[in-house]
């Protein structure tokens, strides 16, 4: 069988850099094409060092990789794909968009919260979100993929079975979650600044993050009707890692042991998403750099509330290793080719 030709739109960055490497590793690829903006010219070892001796080749423009390549991932900063992504579609390409531009169906609260005009709402309708787990079918029928948020994807994995089977009350949710610094991307603001964030803790965009109206869309599509969620985000003084802790008020009479079957029932053929046994809690260290979801429940009877706790990578599960997963789908190959799926690190 002939390889894929794969080209990356803004591989000079940490998702792109990411993604490259997955890539490089995949049976049925061949990277056509890596693009940069300031980096045009260059060669991928000299923005990586660590491909070194091992795989190089030069950033190209958009244009050009766009033409080389039959499938093309964009991982731009927001509001930089879409009119990219028309330029792919008009030219018959298959496209993941790693960025927001696409995530949200509500066009309006797009707008909202991202303060970014639409220009093209066909393509908006066209694409499908990306959670691999919730929109499989669909996945596999088209032509552009919303790659999910980071955190949102942390959190609607921890949140799909409780609120599919109707489980709890979903009402306003709260939600408390921790990201690796890497989440911020390369262009490190004083924001993530080692020195200042090292052995430091903070919450950031206390119910004011974009991704919120990402997690309450996707809520009601799983069956959560209209919820409002308190969702607070935090900066971890790790490079990998997203933690998210979800707390919801359970229905009456649905016990403690149904609810860890049900979970355990509803991702027992999923490869990348684990449900640990009752009395286990996930860490961030038990999914880096892999491309899996791990997660633990706990039953507060005190408060009649289920705790649950939901661990990913954000470079992988939350970005570059979900868009592979997407690809695969998309591409009609095994899902978990090319990925990793136990990657210790300690
Ligand atoms: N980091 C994470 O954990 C996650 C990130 N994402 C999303 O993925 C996208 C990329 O994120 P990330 O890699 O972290 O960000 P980075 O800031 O690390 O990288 C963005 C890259 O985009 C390139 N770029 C910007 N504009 C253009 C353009 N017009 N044409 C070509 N290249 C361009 C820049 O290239 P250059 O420097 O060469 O100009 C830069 O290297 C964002 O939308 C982000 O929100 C999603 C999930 C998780
Ligand atoms: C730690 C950190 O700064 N994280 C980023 C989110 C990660 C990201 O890249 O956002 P998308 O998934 O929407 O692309 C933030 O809070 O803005």
């Amino acid at each position: 069988m002939s390889k894929i030709k794969v080209g990356v739109i803004g591989a000079s960055g940490f998702v792109g850099a990411e993604l490259t490497k997955i890539l490089l590793n995949h049976p049925d690829v061949e990277i056509t094409g890596l693009s940069s903006m300031n980096h045009v010219g260059k060669p991928l070892s000299e923005v990586y060092p660590a491909f070194t001796g091992q795989y190089d080749l030069n950033f190209n423009n958009n244009a050009t990789v766009i033409e080389q390549a039959d499938v093309l991932f964009l991982c731009l900063p927001h509001g930089e794909s879409e009119n990219l992504v028309k330029q792919c579609m008009d030219q018959s390409k298959k496209v993941i968009d790693v960025g927001a531009d696409f995530r949200l169906k509500d066009l309006d609260l797009y707008k909202e919260w991202y303060g970014v005009d639409v220009e093209f709402p066909a393509l908006h309708e066209q694409a499908v979100y990306g959670l691999s787990e919730m929109n499989r079918e669909e996945i596999k029928r088209t032509k552009l993929v919303a790659n999910p948020g980071c955190y949102p994807t942390s959190i609607l994995l921890g949140l799909y079975p409780a609120i599919s089977n109707k489980l709890v009350a979903p009402g306003s949710l709260i939600i408390d979650a921790k990201s690796g610094v890497t989440g911020a991307g390369k262009a490190l603001s004083e924001g993530t600044n080692y020195a200042l964030k090292n052995e430091g803790f903070n919450a950031y965009k206390v119910a004011t993050h974009r991704h919120t109206p990402e997690i309450e869309e996707k809520l009601k599509l799983m069956g959560a009707g209209e919820t409002k969620v308190s969702f607070v985000p935090h900066l971890l003084p790790a490079n990998r890692g997203i933690l998210s802790t979800m707390y919801v008020d359970i229905l009456d009479g649905i016990d403690a042991k149904s609810i860890q079957n049900i979970y355990e029932n509803w991702y027992e053929d999923e490869p990348f998403v684990t449900v640990l046994k009752a009395g286990k809690l996930p860490d961030i260290s038990h999914v880096q750099h892999s491309n899996q979801c791990q997660i633990g429940l706990t039953i507060d009877k005190r408060t009649n509330r289920l705790i649950i706790v939901s661990v990913i990578d954000n470079m992988q599960k939350g970005a570059a290793g979900q868009a592979v997963q997407n690809f695969n789908l998309m591409l009609g190959i095994d899902e978990i080719k090319g990925l990793s799926m136990v990657a210790p690190s300690f």
